[in-house]
């Protein structure tokens, strides 16, 4: 393979930063630990935010996603603005078996409410459904007020359905970037005239376009 075409596939990766948020205990270090190595350990020793790196294939794309795995000390301690302001997009975490964990994600949905930022809710632990204390149907709920997707996972069992939330994700950041280009294009042009854009033929000079 020659020079020229490595480069344009370095150039063709995309970045995503996500921020695996949620109360303590709900498994975001299981979560990220399973994406990023398929594996489960089911002990982990995290006492502060940690940063990894990741590149893998999303929809035929090269991706390089950068996790932050954030460490809450209590359910009284959300996201900073700094942790918000720097991901691209956030994986909110409860666990099924515990409603403050769920009510913690309440908290946070009305923190970014304003903020455009795509987000993904997920309810793990569902290997252990007889401790359920949240509902698929309030997972749900959820997700639809903040306009996400949603999935329930067990990072303890599973390592493909844990794998599609964080590409659910990442097609949510792209398809939002994808979104503002497009209306800082229209901005740029005026809304009213990109639908009265002109092709413009490569080779050809302007008078050898249509006139209209
Ligand atoms: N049954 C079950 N236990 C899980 C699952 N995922 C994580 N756990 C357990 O839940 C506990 C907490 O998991 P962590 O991944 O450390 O949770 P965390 O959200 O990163 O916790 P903090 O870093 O303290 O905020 C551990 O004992 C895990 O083994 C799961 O899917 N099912």
């Amino acid at each position: 393979m020659n020079a020229k075409v490595l480069r344009r596939k370095k150039s063709s990766l995309s970045g995503v930063k996500v921020a695996v948020i949620g109360a303590p205990g709900v498994g975001k270090t299981a979560l990220s630990v399973r994406f990023l190595t398929r594996r489960y350990i089911g002990e982990y020793d995290h006492k502060s935010d940690s940063r990894y790196k990741h590149e893998v294939l999303v929809d035929n794309d090269t991706i390089l996603y950068e996790i932050l795995d954030t460490c809450p000390k209590n359910d009284n301690e959300l996201p900073t603005n700094e942790t918000i302001n720097w991901a691209d997009g956030l994986l909110l975490v409860y666990s099924i078996n515990d409603r403050n964990s769920f009510n913690y994600l309440k908290r946070i949905g009305a923190l970014i409410n304003d903020n455009d930022i795509p987000v993904y809710v997920v309810g793990n632990k569902n290997d252990i459904v007889h401790l359920r204390e949240v509902s698929v149907e309030e997972g749900a709920i959820l997700a639809r007020s903040l306009e996400c997707g949603f999935s329930e996972v067990a990072a303890a069992e599973q390592v493909a359905p844990v794998a599609v939330v964080f590409q659910e994700l990442c097609r949510a950041v792209l398809a939002s970037r994808r979104k503002s280009k497009h209306s800082l294009l229209e901005r740029m042009l005026g809304t009213h005239r990109t639908s009265h854009l002109k092709l413009y033929v490569r080779g050809k000079s302007d008078s050898a376009l249509p006139k209209d």
